[in-house]
């Protein structure tokens, strides 16, 4: 029997790998140069541009699918944003992929859905948009879901080591294993991914955004404490993290919450979780709970995650619950 879902994974990881070749191209020349989103977010023309190629991918291919990405053209629009749109515009173009301005508004504008349909994909186009501005780690996410299940995940760390260079893409299918590529050598062997066997909590090694705003370090530095575990965090931008425990490079990820209310975004998540749980991984919230991405756009009934190599979840789980939050 053909195994499932091949012509979609084939699609995501072109689209993934398209995208992080305009990012890295953008991120070699910025400086720190991005707009401010109504939240205050930063985001830059690698995002945008990065969003409208992987929608035009899917849309060839798959012309009925929605997409529920993190941006939208509205700031483009804007006629201050002129200079802005026309940078993002070239960057396309110059990647090789031929667009005017009002089809790459379309393509942006077509990540717009909200997340109820049976069949859609979500988009990161970057996330760790900071930390693709400090040139350091960032990612390209990509999933597709399926009656709320995530079934294909595409997510290229275009800064991550690998081999004797950088630059990632993992992949997964639901049921079939997950697997990392070269980005620069798509035709490469895969690699099977697998979280590490350490067992013993105080072996273990965390992870942890860089910015304190998103997860709580005081929080996280209790955690390190009580689990007997030495040293600091590893402290890394974007879904390169679910990525880092998928292929043992760390054993947990903490994202505990820094405040009331925030709901936790489905493309901050969707990727990296099918990895992460292919390559043998767990991931609950912060109460014990599977992350419920069939609530829409945004993790509304979970709080905070939590990420582990399965072996140490209890472990974690033990310590996490004694922790306070908001
Ligand atoms: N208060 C908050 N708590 C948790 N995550 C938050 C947050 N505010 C923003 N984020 C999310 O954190 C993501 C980056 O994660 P990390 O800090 O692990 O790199 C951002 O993705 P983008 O960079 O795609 O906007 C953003 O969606
Ligand atoms: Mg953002
Ligand atoms: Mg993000
Ligand atoms: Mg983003």
């Amino acid at each position: 029997m053909p195994q499932a879902y091949q012509s979609e994974l084939a699609t995501a990881i072109a689209a993934v790998i398209a995208a992080s070749k305009i990012c890295r191209a953008v991120q070699a020349t910025i400086t720190a140069d991005s707009l401010e989103k109504k939240d205050k977010s930063p985001v830059t023309i690698a995002d945008y541009a990065s969003q409208a190629v992987i929608c035009k991918i899917i849309l060839d291919a798959f012309r009925n699918d929605p997409i529920v990405g993190e941006e939208d053209a509205g700031d483009l629009r804007e006629p201050a944003n002129q200079l802005f749109r026309d940078r993002t515009l070239h960057e396309i173009t110059s990647s090789g992929t031929p667009a005017t301005t009002d089809e790459m508004l379309a393509w942006i504008d077509s990540g717009n859905h909200d997340g109820t349909a049976n069949r859609y994909w979500t988009l990161d186009p970057i996330d760790g948009t900071k930390g693709f501005l400090r040139k350091e780690q960032f990612a390209v996410s990509l999933a597709l879901l399926i009656n709320k299940r995530i079934e294909v995940a595409a997510l290229a760390c275009p800064n991550l080591p690998m081999g004797s260079g950088s630059g990632a893409v993992f992949y997964a299918v639901r049921g079939q294993g997950a697997f990392v590529i070269p980005l620069d050598q798509p035709d490469a062997k895969p690699v099977a991914v697998k979280v590490s066997k350490i067992s013993d909590p105080a072996q273990a090694r965390m992870c942890e955004s860089v910015e304190s705003g998103h997860s709580a370090h005081d929080q996280s530095a209790i955690a390190l404490e009580k689990l007997g575990i030495a040293g600091e965090p590893v402290r890394m931008d974007s879904q390169a993290k679910y990525g880092a425990v998928a292929r043992g490079d760390a054993e947990i990820y903490l994202r505990l919450p820094t405040r009331k209310g925030y709901e936790e975004k489905i493309w901050d998540h969707a990727g990296g979780v099918l990895v992460l749980e292919e390559a043998g991984g767990k991931v609950t919230d912060i109460d014990g709970h599977p992350l419920d991405f069939a609530a829409g756009s945004t993790l509304k009934n979970n709080r905070g995650v939590v990420v582990t190599n399965g072996l140490l979840h209890d472990a974690v789980m033990a310590v996490v619950k004694t922790l306070k939050f908001e």
